[in-house]
């Protein structure tokens, strides 16, 4: 790997504003997912090591906290320039450690920087309200204060704009950060936690701890001192941490999977309707919790989609992330390879068509083809389960309120698409949707403005936006009483 800065490769965990190791010099391999070559190693911590990492961000709290919002906007913005300045070492480890293209790992990255920008601003404006007094003798006032300490424990499918979309906003709260990065991709969060302390981000404000998730997640999820969690990962791992969680009843963010409905109705613009499609269902190869998962086409135009939609999956490039051509990149390990596979078996088995991909491209690797099925059913395991890979499975429908019965029959509540022309149906439809985020005419709905976050089985909590510090922050109510301020009305 050929680092324009070197410094770049951190191979060590950062606790208290110290790199280390573990302390049993215990060490995992990260590995890339395109040829499983390795790229390095990371401390494999354990519980003793991340409760030293809460005690040094509990240690760096009072003095984060007193600083103003602004002096903590402006170390954020100081980070944001330079991970601009550093954006192609970073897009490159990126795509090293996670497999996406390098075009991929260069949005992604504006995309984390938008909310380094974007909460760097909102730092100054934590604003709190004087309320109307019922009586005359009290003055009420409600004030936001930073919640504390917060671990951010992160998925491995974006690992810079995850980092970002957590830790910006605690920070410009005046909250200090405990950061788990996937043990699967480590190294940009690690050179994300590295510019910051260039930038001025004191000790133990952020420190990263790396390893296997079970140790390290009970100990983020148990410990007292931590106040906040904030988690981006399966509905199953989600659980695990609520329940964990519960003890000393944490303040939670969970941002979990996705089974999102797609649906083009019969007076869609069906050239645009198949590029959102392509948007939402193959970037990160499919690998992203707001991906289209199901996708619902009217009979009328059934035909025609899906031609369209095949032309261009035959066009994509698969294959290594770091070649110029290629347009979509690895699964992420064997284990996401055997789902996708055993999802397709079953729809081909249950009678659907393959009409593109279906297998992986070369035996031994994590190419997994980009793939489009026919004819799917509601008895397929594919029409309930998050797909999470190149996969697109059409099913046909003839009505609205059919089409919404089946789109809303899910435990998930995240992302949901549709594409018609028809204003009233726009808002029927909208309104209906039983998610947390809706895309109507668009596949690509992710940025810093909107609050990112889902309903049901989904999750809890919303990220990004004006909305998403308040997550890192709690409301404090006072009452001030005096026989004398009725004098003062
Ligand atoms: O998969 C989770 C994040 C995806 C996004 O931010 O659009």
């Amino acid at each position: 790997m050929t680092l324009k800065n070197g410094q770049l490769l951190r191979q060590q965990a950062y606790i208290g504003g110290i790199w280390c190791d573990a302390d049993s010099k215990a060490t995992i391999t990260v590995r890339n997912p395109y040829d499983g070559s390795p790229l390095g190693t990371v401390p494999n911590l354990g519980a003793a090591e991340t409760a030293r990492a809460i005690a040094a961000a509990d240690g760096a709290l009072p003095a984060w906290r007193a600083k103003t919002g602004k002096e903590r906007g402006a170390i954020l913005r100081k980070w944001h320039q330079l991970i601009e300045q550093h954006s192609d070492d970073l897009a490159l480890l990126l795509t090293l450690e996670q497999g996406k293209p390098l075009a991929e790992a260069r949005g992604e990255l504006n995309y984390a920087l938008s909310f380094v920008e974007w909460f760097a601003e909102e730092a100054k404006r934590i604003y709190g309200d004087v309320l109307p007094t019922p009586r005359g003798d009290q003055r009420l006032m409600a004030i936001r204060q930073p919640v504390g300490v917060v671990a951010a424990i992160i998925a491995w499918n974006f690992p810079s704009a995850l980092v970002t979309r957590k830790v910006s906003p605690a920070l410009a709260a005046g909250c200090c950060v405990v950061l788990k990065p996937s043990e699967l991709t480590p190294y940009t969060a690690l050179a994300l936690a590295w510019l910051g302390e260039q930038a001025g981000i004191p000790p133990g404000v952020l420190n990263v701890v790396t390893g296997d998730p079970a140790p390290i997640g009970s100990e983020l999820s148990g410990n007292a001192t931590v106040r906040k969690l904030t988690f981006t990962g399966s509905t199953a791992t989600g659980r695990l941490l609520m329940q964990q969680s519960a003890s000393n009843i944490k303040k939670l963010s969970l941002e979990l999977g996705g089974n999102a409905p797609f649906i083009v109705f019969e007076d869609a613009d069906l050239d645009e309707a198949v590029q959102g499609l392509m948007a939402s269902k193959f970037r990160n190869a499919g690998q992203t919790c707001v991906c289209a998962n199901r996708v619902y086409v009217h009979s009328t135009v059934a035909e025609a989609f899906g031609a369209k939609l095949r032309a261009e999956i035959e066009r994509m490039r698969l294959g290594n992330g770091l070649d110029q051509d290629v347009t979509i990149g690895p699964l992420i390990d064997q284990r996401a390879v055997d789902k996708v596979s055993r999802l397709v078996a079953d729809a081909t088995a249950k009678g659907a068509s393959l009409l593109a991909g279906g297998r992986l491209a070369q035996p031994g690797t994590l190419l997994f083809q980009p793939t489009l099925l026919d004819g799917i059913a509601d008895d397929m395991d594919i029409a309930h389960e998050e797909i999470f890979g190149p996969v697109v499975g059409l099913c046909t429908f003839e009505s609205e309120a059919a089409v919404l019965a089946r789109a809303n029959d899910s435990e998930s509540g995240l992302a949901a698409y549709f594409y018609t022309a028809d204003l009233e149906r726009v808002w029927r439809v909208m309104e209906a949707l039983e998610y947390g985020i809706v895309g109507v005419n668009t596949g690509a709905v992710s940025n810093e403005v909107g609050p990112f976050g889902g309903i049901k089985e989904s999750g809890v909590g919303r990220e990004g936006s004006k909305y998403g510090i308040e997550e890192f922050l709690e409301l404090k109510y006072v009452c001030l009483a005096g026989k004398s301020l009725n004098a003062a009305r």
